[in-house]
């Protein structure tokens, strides 16, 4: 099937838009790769100190300068349940490289927050921002420059983001992503956020709420919801980072241990020294990231992503927009229906036919590039199968089912539950933000009534609970921006403004914050594009403006006269309650430097600046084979 001609279109602008800052990045990447062993480069001191404490035999292995070294990065802590697997992984993988004659060295650990700890608490300030504390502590562990691949172990919201980005600064080295698994299906989600409406209704008790919580969250893996980061495995399965069909296998199994050793073998594999040399920084470029954007309307997953795969892309000099997602929703058809925009959780889509089916779905449509490299090799066929455990205990993969299991849940591109993948920019007087309407009922689509202003997530919860909400309102919730108190998610206000959509009021949120990729059902407009404190005019709405918001037209708007608006003065908020506690002062850095949320609300600069004498029009086609371009190295690396 031919590519989708909005597919080839929104790829060539990208490709056009980031040839300068991915031709430096690539540069970067060719400089810092060294023939032979990375550790080849370091002083006999400096490699005295690199494995003093390692076994004699692995000790001789390094010793010589032809077996390759593999980093491991993990995520692994016990309050995550997504990545307390990762408890027993390093010893697995030290094991599996020891067979394939090389040596693994657990490199660092990397921070993991859990979201849903930090839910509504003044941890989830530095939620956005753990995410590039993540990448740097990754950038801390590989920059010992000992090692020839890596494998990164991590699963929730911003730990494979922040890794990804950590990696992609070390392109020239192998990475594989290994997941933990998801933990076995508990009580519904439609139950648990049933009771949660109960609770802020003050029809349930706490016991009863902390009773349905637990029957949800109840044991080791990632929550079964299509949050950010069960989004997060269904990307690196679409980017060809994980071995195929990785993403959802349970964990604390032997075919989950199987796939942690053959990852491992992998990883020695593609490094220099196993002869199928594959770079993490040539996995991801501008094909990839489109097919990830692609895969991520498919599927109907987080919003969180049109901030981390904007930074991601960044980290490989790529230069992706909130035009480039919302061209590709409007051609890329719904074929799931996971909760939020759906019953079913990810266990269930498991069953159905899983990743393998999404990706071949998309590729057989033309909805997404075949032509790419994935640590298996080129091509991202391979990467619509399924594991299974041979009778050795290793893994066999076979392809994908043809059909799907259960069509409630995952559906062929011949039969979408929707012709768009329901992610839409919409922009206006009041800036550029993102919708995710997939979850949201059509009759609220479009949603015009009057403001009413709030300051903090407190500030809207105790008016709720006075019942002063009670009418067609739409929240502005200001100072959520990245700069203003790091752009906590504001999924907390979920049952209560599902309560008041339910009672039959016309309710919307709009926001320079965020929400969680578990949220659905009420119409938000987030990432509120400049911010208030960059100053965005979402500062200028007062109570009672009439505001419209219309994801079926694509506008963000206050409907107030020009006269008027020219008038008014930026609000102001006392943000210091913001700025102290929890840790928050630590990340003053981050507040202050934070790009706008359109350029990933990111702490880190492009390998050089956009080329903005390249006219970004549409269809642009670039010469393929330049020198040091990604043609350039296939041919070279794969003749
Ligand atoms: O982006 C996300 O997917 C969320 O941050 C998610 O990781 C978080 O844990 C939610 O808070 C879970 O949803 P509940 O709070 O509804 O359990
Ligand atoms: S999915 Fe969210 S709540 Fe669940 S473990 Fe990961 S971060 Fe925590």
């Amino acid at each position: 099937m031919a590519l989708h001609p909005v597919v080839e279109q929104v790829t060539n602008r990208i490709i056009q838009r980031s040839r300068a800052s991915r031709a430096a990045y690539l540069a970067h990447l060719e400089a810092a790769r060294v023939q032979g062993v990375q550790r080849g480069s370091l002083s006999c001191t400096n490699l005295a100190h690199g494995f003093a404490a390692f076994p004699a035999n692995d000790k001789l292995k390094l010793k010589e300068y032809k077996k390759p070294s593999v980093a491991i990065v993990s995520s692994y802590n016990d309050m995550l349940s997504a990545h307390q697997p990762f408890e027993t992984y390093p010893q697995l993988i030290k094991d599996a490289v020891r067979e394939v004659d090389a040596v693994a060295q657990f490199a660092g650990g990397v921070p993991a927050m859990c979201d849903g700890v930090t839910q509504g608490q003044p941890g989830m300030e530095l939620s956005l921002f753990s995410r590039d504390t993540i990448a740097m502590a990754t950038a801390v562990a590989m920059s010992h420059n000992m090692f020839d691949a890596a494998l990164y172990l991590g699963i929730c919201d911003k730990i494979v983001p922040g890794l990804l980005i950590g990696a992609l600064h070390f392109g020239h080295i192998p990475g594989i992503f290994v997941p933990g698994g998801p933990m076995t299906t508990g009580i519904s989600n439609k139950e648990k956020a049933a009771i949660r409406q109960r609770y802020a209704k003050g029809e349930a008790t706490r016991e009863e709420l902390l009773e349905g919580e637990s029957k949800s969250y109840h044991g080791a893996g990632t929550c079964t919801f299509y949050g950010t980061a069960n989004s997060n495995q269904m990307l690196m399965e679409m980017m060809g980072l994980h071995l195929p069909g990785a993403a959802f296998i349970t964990p604390g199994t032997p075919l989950r241990d199987a796939l942690t050793r053959a990852a491992s073998r992998q990883a020695v594999k593609i490094s220099q020294q196993g002869g199928q040399y594959m770079p993490i920084g040539r996995i991801v470029d501008e094909k990839s990231i489109v097919n990830a954007i692609v895969a991520l309307h498919a599927t109907g997953g987080s919003t969180n992503h049109t901030l981390h795969l904007v930074a991601i892309a960044r980290a490989a000099g790529i230069v992706i927009d909130w035009n480039d997602f919302d061209a590709l929703s409007k051609v890329v058809p719904s074929l799931t229906r996971i909760y939020p925009n759906g019953e079913a959780d990810v266990n269930h889509f498991q069953a159905a036919g899983g990743p393998g089916f999404v990706i071949r779905e998309l590729l057989d449509a033309g909805l997404a590039h075949e032509d790419v490299n994935t640590i298996l090799g080129h091509g991202l066929r391979a990467h619509c199968q399924e594991p299974f455990l041979g009778a050795d205990g290793k893994v066999v993969w076979r392809d994908a089912p043809t059909t799907s299991g259960d069509e409630a849940v995952l559906r062929p591109a011949a039969n979408p539950f929707a012709n768009n993948g329901g992610m839409v920019l919409v922009q206006g007087n009041l800036g550029r933000a993102v919708m995710k309407i997939s979850a949201v009922k059509p009759e609220y689509h479009v949603i015009e009534a009057p403001a009413i202003t709030f300051d903090s997530q407190e500030d809207f919860m105790e008016r709720y609970k006075a019942g002063a909400l009670e009418r067609d309102f739409v929240a502005v919730i200001r100072f959520q921006g990245p700069r203003a108190n790091g752009m906590p998610e504001l999924h907390a206000l979920t049952p209560a403004l599902s309560n008041l959509q339910d009672a039959g009021y016309k309710v919307a949120m709009v926001t320079d914050g965020r929400m969680s990729g578990a949220s659905g059902k009420v119409p938000a407009a987030i990432h509120v594009s400049p911010e208030i404190l960059a100053g965005g005019p979402l500062g200028l709405v007062r109570d009672g403006d009439i505001i419209r918001v219309d994801a079926s037209n694509g506008t963000l708007e206050a409907l107030v006269t020009d006269t008027v608006w020219a008038a008014r003065r930026m609000a102001s908020a006392d943000l210091s309650t913001s700025h102290i506690g929890m840790g928050r002062e630590l990340f003053a850095m981050f507040r202050n430097h934070a790009s706008p949320a359109e350029e990933g609300a990111a702490s880190f600069p492009l390998p050089s600046p956009i080329d903005t004498t390249v006219p970004l029009h549409e269809g642009a086609h670039v010469e393929e084979g330049q020198p040091g371009s990604d043609e350039d190295f296939l041919f070279r690396t794969q003749k």
